[in-house]
């Protein structure tokens, strides 16, 4: 697998599995395409019959026979033709959309359930270039190149019949040529397929890049790296011209590759159709009749060559999106009605856990018990590995060692939504989606009640921030919501946990300072929430472990020392260092 952290190189599929997938997009819609097919050919026959009605009328005319019949007639051919022409194409557009839309149904669902670690190897926005741009290379390939391959195979064979009609030995010439031209091309087309997929890669590049710096659009300012960043987004886009070029070139080599074909059996069957017109082995009217069956070849032969230059294209876009369906993904999800019931329990026993096999261990063997309810405060260096408990209990990774139990089960075994239903969880930092105020408070709980609402606003301490948006709930807050402060961020992930009435509360408190009136507010919310409520607080402020019933340090993945605020400042040096400096997390020791 090779969606990287850098880069984004895709390996070819091996030729079966790329049929195999594009026949996995193409298979739900055969019978349109069929019909597609069907309808081109019956359009294609109402034409071939318009001269013959022509043939008619005027040799009618020339007769002075009443033409009125003969005019309806081919009236209505002509009608009759481009109608069923228009309604196949349609028909073929439309199946187009349908293979693009399934195929980003597919993805979609597929890339919002990733599990936690595949996202973090991965870049958003070459994801998101796999969803938005790759699909829509599915379009050619899963119609047009079909109906291409059969009208185009199907007039090829006929006219080789014809062929092999008027004159054996000719054929044979004229195939010769075919396939020697034909195995040239089988070079060719795998350079459309290669450009393709390094252009889709530019692209991805492209949406990475963006993606980064719109992420952190403040630091970019600030940094003055406008004109760095933009030089490399455009180094991105000039790769993806690049390999759009070449991939034209090709495609330009392909195309002309028809005409040659054709004008070199021309010249060849005019030599030997010579040759056999003189020693009277077919009569010249043979030799013409051959040489414009030759011509008739060429509409054909370019269909199959584009079908297969589109066969080209989508085997590219194919392989990045198989790799994208292939990363690893959650159960289904769904919302989960939390069960009620009372706090949750919370054990580590003995868990290890390394965020990937390559890294070395964050936790060598945590251990403690949490009996609900109450607050239990976690504290430690920066680096000791708090954040990552809230991660083992939320199932985002899974220990590589020990067990950890919320109500006495381990998490393994829960249903993963039943499991999170049943959680709150604010992150260290606070994140708020764009979107309306409301919308965020809801996110976590879509069908809260005004008064739930109200409720939870009111011990968030944000009905003032309300009252004061010009549109109450319904203020769009900005990317990230950049439109409020840092501590209104915080409060408003603390009341969205809030309102899904979680049976444990997991809050990852901000190593910025809030202003003391509202960390004052903040710490009485949590400390009544945990009366009711099993709260885990990675803590970074004294003011907050005096509060806890329960308090955990951590130093380097292992638990030091676990007591009460007194306890602890008796009995751990660690603590004791920290409790004194007021801010609980100090570079690592
Ligand atoms: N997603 C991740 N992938 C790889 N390593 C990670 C990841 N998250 C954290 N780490 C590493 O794991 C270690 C523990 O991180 P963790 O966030 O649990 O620390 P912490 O005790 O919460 O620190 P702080 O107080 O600074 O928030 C750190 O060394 C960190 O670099």
């Amino acid at each position: 697998m090779s969606i990287k952290e850098t880069g984004t190189s895709t390996p070819r599929l091996p030729a079966r599995d790329t049929w195999r997938a594009l026949y996995r997009h193409f298979r739900p819609h055969r019978w349109t395409v069929a019909l597609g097919t069907l309808l081109a050919l019956v359009g294609a026959g109402t034409g071939i019959l318009q001269p013959l009605a022509a043939k008619a009328l005027v040799e009618r005319l020339g007769q002075d026979e009443p033409v009125g019949q003969v005019l309806l007639a081919l009236t209505a051919l002509v009608v009759l033709g481009t109608a069923i022409e228009s309604v196949g194409a349609y028909v073929l557009e439309r199946t187009a959309e349908s293979v693009v839309l399934a195929a980003r149904r597919t993805l979609i669902g597929r890339l919002l359930r990733l599990r936690l670690p595949e996202v973090e190897r991965t870049q958003p926005g070459d994801l998101m270039s796999r969803i938005t741009s790759d699909t829509t290379l599915l379009r050619a390939v899963t119609t047009d190149s079909i109906v291409s391959a059969v009208t185009g195979g199907l007039a090829f064979l006929a006219t080789l019949v014809m062929m092999a009609v008027m004159d054996a030995v000719l054929l044979a010439v004229t195939l010769g040529v075919i396939v020697l031209i034909g195995g040239a091309m089988a070079l060719v087309m795998p350079q459309i397929s290669r450009a393709t997929r390094r252009s889709q890669e530019a692209v991805a590049e492209i949406s990475t890049r963006l993606e980064r710096v719109f992420g952190a659009f403040r630091t970019v300012k600030a940094s003055g790296a406008e004109a760095r960043e933009a030089a490399v987004v455009e180094a991105a886009a000039e790769e993806a011209w690049r390999q759009g070029l070449r991939s034209a070139k090709w495609q330009a080599v392909s195309g002309s590759s028809v005409g040659l074909a054709v004008q070199v059996s021309f010249l060849a069957v005019l030599g030997i159709g010579g040759a056999r017109v003189a020693s009277g082995a077919i009569s010249v009217a043979d030799l013409v009749a051959f040489l414009l069956y030759l011509f008739y070849l060429t509409e054909p032969i370019s269909k199959l060559v584009s079908a297969a230059t589109e066969y080209q294209v989508g085997s590219a876009a194919v392989a990045r999106i198989e790799e994208a369906e292939r990363l690893a993904a959650e159960g289904p999800g769904g919302v989960v009605v939390p069960a009620g019931g009372g706090p949750a329990t919370v054990v580590f026993e003995d868990v290890a856990f390394r965020y990937r096999d390559d890294l070395p261990h964050v936790h060598h063997g945590v251990s403690f018990e949490v009996p609900g309810p109450g607050m239990t405060a976690f504290v430690g260096p920066s680096g000791a590995g708090k954040t990552t408990v809230f991660g083992l209990v939320e199932r985002f990774y899974e220990a590589t060692g020990g067990r950890v139990l919320v109500d006495g089960r381990d998490v393994r075994d829960w249903p993963l939504a039943e499991l999170r239903a049943a959680i709150g969880y604010v992150e260290q930092d606070a994140p708020v989606l764009a979107g309306t105020l409301r919308e965020n408070l809801c996110f976590a709980a879509p069908d809260a009640t005004e008064e739930e609402i109200r409720e939870v606003l009111r011990r968030a301490r944000l009905d003032g921030l309300v009252e004061r948006l010009p549109e109450g709930l319904e203020t769009p807050v900005g990317h990230r919501g950049s439109k409020l402060s840092g501590g209104e961020r915080q409060r408003v992930a603390v009341a969205r946990a809030l309102l899904r009435r979680p049976r444990l509360l997991l809050l990852d408190e901000a190593t910025s300072q809030l202003d003391a009136v509202n960390e004052l507010a903040l710490r009485d919310v949590v400390a009544e929430v945990a009366r009711e409520v099993t709260v885990l607080v990675v803590a970074h402020r004294l003011s907050t472990v005096t509060l806890a019933d329960r308090i955990v340090v951590m130093d380097a993945g292992r638990v030091r020392a676990v007591g009460t605020h007194a306890e602890l400042v008796a009995a751990d040096p660690l603590y004791g260092e920290l409790a004194a400096t007021q801010f609980l997390t100090a570079a690592p020791g």
